[in-house]
């Protein structure tokens, strides 16, 4: 458990050094156990550039606490709960960015956004040259068991990401070490589309 805390800590960190937790957003979480299943999440409404000692609580597979703390799982917990019930994740990193918040603004109505001939979706494992990255967009809904049902829709492989309109991205794979691929993978095409957008204006 110490050694996953530290896990998470260090993702955290390095997520922070983006500057991709404006505003006490983001919220971060790692599988600890499967047989029952455990995961850390991050605490709700806290500064994720900082550390302390309460960053993170164990919650359970309904993603309540799984042992005593003072400290409320983070209000999105919901999402990552879908994820580990319905997938093999170990991994799940949600983020707020200017860049991929105006994507899921310019394609919210088409419900989802396509990405083509950009070395960096062999990220995704899609060599081919043809090949089209997919990012399903869904509506911010505030009604969080709502927005978690909306959202499982979109919850099929052991990796994936979602888009939230207007709110933020939310990624998850097998591990650390490929959810933050693809998180970074998704934040460069976001943020390639929107530069490239404004300098064809
Ligand atoms: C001001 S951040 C908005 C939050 O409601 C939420 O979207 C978020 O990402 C962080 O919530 P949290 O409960 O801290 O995990
Ligand atoms: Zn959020």
């Amino acid at each position: 458990m110490k050694e996953k805390w530290e896990e998470l800590a260090e993702v955290k960190r390095e997520l922070a050094t983006r500057d991709w937790f404006m505003a006490t957003s983001g919220n971060l979480s790692l599988k600890v156990s499967d047989e029952p299943l455990t995961f850390l999440v991050t605490a709700s409404g806290k500064d994720k550039r900082k550390e302390t000692k309460e960053d993170f609580l164990l919650v359970d597979a309904d993603g309540r606490p799984a042992e005593a703390t003072h400290v409320k799982p983070s209000a999105e917990t919901l999402l990552h709960v879908e994820i580990y019930n319905k997938t093999n994740a170990g991994c799940v990193l949600h983020v707020h960015t200017v860049d991929n918040n105006i994507v899921s603004e310019l394609y919210g109505d088409e419900g989802e956004v396509v990405f083509s001939n950009q070395e960096i979706i062999k990220a995704f494992g899609l060599w081919e040259e043809d090949a089209q990255f997919r990012i399903p967009i869904i509506p911010n809904f505030a009604h969080i068991p709502t927005l978690a049902k909306a959202f499982a829709d979109h919850v099929h492989g052991d990796a994936g990401a979602v888009l939230i309109r207007n709110h933020g991205i939310t990624v998850w794979g097998k591990d650390v070490f490929e959810a933050k691929k693809f998180l970074e993978a998704c934040e460069f095409l976001c943020q390639y589309h929107v530069k490239l957008l404004l300098i064809k204006r």
